[in-house]
């Protein structure tokens, strides 16, 4: 393979780039060229394709630093429809005008289930990335646990996976951790820390939302800032018994820490932060406040009252706050573990598609014997029997939900990731660069700015034939 093409979708993380200079410095010592597809598949469809080289002359671009978060090619949730024939005939012929032999995806389920149909026509290979950690399986046969279901009322098609049929084995675990998550946690946890004191000193409930909107990973990760109370998307909140919990906590200690994923259902199975219908580009609902929800519950059953009596506060809207995380999980430079490991990723990518294993997934494995090691699975092994891919939630072992906290299997399963986590350099760069007086004297230089000089135009080349933009 000369030439090979990268894009990077979904929500950015901020091992993205990590995992594209691993991508490009191991292409650069197989001596493959790499063209950057601009924002995701929506760069496909774009009829101009925004593209640049990462590695002309077969050296790194300055521009692409493993050390800096987001991604240098931008991102978009943009939906490829397979069901449209046409719009795969376009991408085919774009690739092929770029002389393009093969694509490398970096993504969670979603970008995997949007290369699929690519890898029909072109050889295809997944990096893995998702501040969420839902890319994997628990163990093999986890997929033939989802079922096909038709709403009957909007008669849509729904998926829902059933209870999990076997116990789980570290070992058995497919993607054990993915990059992104790490520094994700990182920063809930260090949200979840900064919240305790001042809860403490204001006799305050706080409510503090962090993202993962299927599975429970992230916030599973924040028991490292000690919250009293984790909720996850995966077990239906019973409200008595959390509100009790709640009562009790605040009696002892005079505040409470609750952590939840934004994704939290009730016992219907609704979702509490779902009070909007609507849906980004690949039809991922957009939520819009969990954490508030819960929070106005809490205000209306412990009542003005309970806070009165207790001499604390005036009003229970005083005396509860909430705060999300929010997109800060996703930003910024990504701890050791993250560079270390989505660098590898983007590597082992590259070798897999010049062996040509067409919709191969690059992962990471952990067992006893060899610690963290990368390897691949075929991506049909991550299919329901109907083709799709979905998110991999929380194995319901991980966690305590008598106790709200990570289980021992998922403090287990924690450790292994988060126990040398951070390198000095995380550290030292926090007494170096955070209060550096030209931070006040220069304005920031966006990478943007530098990457608009690279990216050229399909339309720019020979319409008819192909191109050559190196
Ligand atoms: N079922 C699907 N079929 C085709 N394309 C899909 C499908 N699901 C998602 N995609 C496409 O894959 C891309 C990424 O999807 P999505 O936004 O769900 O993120 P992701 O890869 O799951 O990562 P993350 O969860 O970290 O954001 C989008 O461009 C989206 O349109
Ligand atoms: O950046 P956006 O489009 O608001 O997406 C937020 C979503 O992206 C993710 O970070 C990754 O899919 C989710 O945890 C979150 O729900």
């Amino acid at each position: 393979m000369r030439r090979i093409a990268l894009l990077t979708a979904g929500g950015d993380t901020p091992a993205l780039n990590a995992t594209i200079f691993g991508a490009v410095e191991r292409a650069n010592e197989l001596r493959v060229q790499v063209v950057g597809i601009i924002k995701g598949f929506g760069g496909l469809l774009d009829p101009n394709v925004p593209h640049l080289r990462l590695n002309p002359l077969y050296s790194t671009i300055p521009e692409l630093d493993p050390r800096c978060g987001g991604t240098i090619l931008g991102s978009s949730r943009t939906y490829i429809d397979d069901s449209h024939a046409g719009e795969l005939q376009l991408v085919k012929k774009r690739l092929d005008q770029l002389g393009i032999e093969g694509l490398i995806c970096i993504g969670g389920d979603g970008t995997l289930n949007g290369m699929q149909p690519i890898s029909q026509f072109m050889p295809c290979v997944l990096a893995p990335k998702t501040i969420d950690n839902d890319l994997g399986l628990n163990y093999l046969d986890e997929p033939n646990e989802w079922v096909r279901e038709v709403d009957p009322e909007s008669k849509k098609e729904k998926f829902r996976k059933l209870p999990s049929k076997q116990d789980l084995d570290l070992e058995d675990i497919v993607n054990f951790a993915t990059p992104g998550y790490a520094t994700a946690v990182y920063v809930c946890v260090q949200g979840v820390q900064r919240i305790r004191t001042t809860a403490e000193s204001h006799r305050r409930i706080a409510i503090v939302e962090v993202m993962g909107r299927e599975s429970g990973y992230l916030a599973l990760g924040a028991a490292y800032g000690q919250p009293d109370i984790i909720l996850i998307p995966e077990i239906p909140l019973d409200y008595e018994r959390f509100e009790r919990r709640v009562r009790d906590l605040y009696d002892a200690q005079k505040n409470v820490v609750i952590v939840i994923g934004e994704g939290l259902r009730d016992q219907d199975g609704k979702r509490l932060g779902d009070i909007s219908q609507s849906v980004d580009p690949a039809g991922n609902i957009i939520f819009s406040g969990a954490a508030e929800v819960l929070q106005n519950m809490l205000v209306d059953s412990m009542g003005d009252h309970y806070f009165v009596s207790r001499k604390r506060h005036e009003q229970a809207a005083a005396a509860t706050f909430t705060r999300k995380i929010g997109h800060t999980q996703r930003g910024g430079r990504p701890i050791r573990f993250d560079r270390y490991y989505a660098t590898q990723l983007g590597g082992k990518a590259v070798d897999l598609l010049v062996q040509r294993q067409n919709n191969y997934v690059a992962i990471l494995q952990w067992n006893e014997q060899q610690g963290f090691h990368v390897s691949s699975i075929n991506g049909n092994a991550l299919r329901d029997s109907w083709r799709g891919i979905h998110p991999r939630l929380l194995h319901p072992s991980f966690y305590d939900e008598h106790r709200y906290q990570p289980s021992k299997l998922g403090v287990n399963y924690l450790s292994r990731i988060f126990d040398n986590a951070i390198g000095s350099d995380d550290l030292e760069i926090l007494r170096e660069d955070l209060f550096d007086t030209g931070h006040l004297k220069s304005r920031y230089q966006s990478v943007n700015v530098g990457i608009h000089k690279h990216i050229r135009y399909l339309s720019s080349g020979n319409e008819e034939g192909p191109i050559d933009p190196f």
